[in-house]
């Protein structure tokens, strides 16, 4: 039981360089993996790889032995979701929150998001709240895995705490495996179990 990208490698199009060239990691349940590297070296791409966003060129990505994607005739979402870093992106400016948790099947969101923000609209909450909000979202479909992309970059380091602290308390209690990418180091070798690094030329390295 992982999530693992195998000899994965993939580019924009056909007539553009490889920007993932042979990469493999894998992540175990209730693991949280970082991922590092230099400025373009395709750790986003290989985020929305492992999130099945985009489909490799060539190698395979597979979530417990099965390409990560939603189970729509089932209504099954995806096991593996994708936060990235800007929130406010990510939620519907005509929704309040408490109808964007509710899209997600949020049942009970209180352990989750101050009940005091249900009411508002994405415009008239902070970035750290925002962002609250995007993780609450991803968590509450039960994820096996969940791919945080820079999800902290933006924020001031209060917020930033309290965001790591939401997805690492969730993550260990529910089992949920996270690879986290970041630039950051220091933050990763804080939250991470281990770093691994994305170099610009190949494969991922420990
Ligand atoms: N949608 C896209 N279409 C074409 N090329 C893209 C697209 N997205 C990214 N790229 C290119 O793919 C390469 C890898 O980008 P990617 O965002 O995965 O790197 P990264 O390591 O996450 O970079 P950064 O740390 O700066 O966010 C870059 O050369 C980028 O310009």
């Amino acid at each position: 039981m992982t999530l693992e990208a195998r000899d994965v490698w993939f580019r924009y199009s056909r007539t553009t360089p490889w920007v993932v060239r042979g990469a493999s990691l894998t992540v175990g349940p209730g693991e949280v993996v970082g991922l590092h590297g230099p400025s373009g070296a395709g750790k986003s791409t290989l985020g929305r790889l492992l999130a099945g966003h985009v489909a490799p060129g060539r190698g395979t990505v597979s979530a417990d032995g099965r390409p990560p994607a939603p189970d729509r005739r089932r209504g099954v979402p995806n096991p593996v979701q994708l936060v990235l870093q800007h929130a406010h992106l990510a939620l519907d400016p005509r929704w309040k929150i408490r109808a964007a948790l509710a899209e997600a099947g949020a049942a009970d969101t209180a352990d989750l998001v101050p009940p005091s923000l249900l009411d508002r609209f994405p415009h008239e909450i902070s970035g750290g709240e925002a962002q609250r909000v995007a993780l609450a979202r991803a968590l509450l479909t039960r994820p096996r895995y969940l791919v945080a992309d820079e999800i902290s970059a933006s924020l001031d380091p209060i917020s930033q705490a309290e965001v790591w602290h939401l997805l690492l308390a969730t993550a260990r209690a529910d089992g949920i495996g996270v690879l986290a990418v970041s630039h950051d180091r220091p933050l990763l070798d804080a939250v991470a179990d281990r770093v691994l690094a994305l170099d610009d030329t190949t494969a991922v390295t420990t």
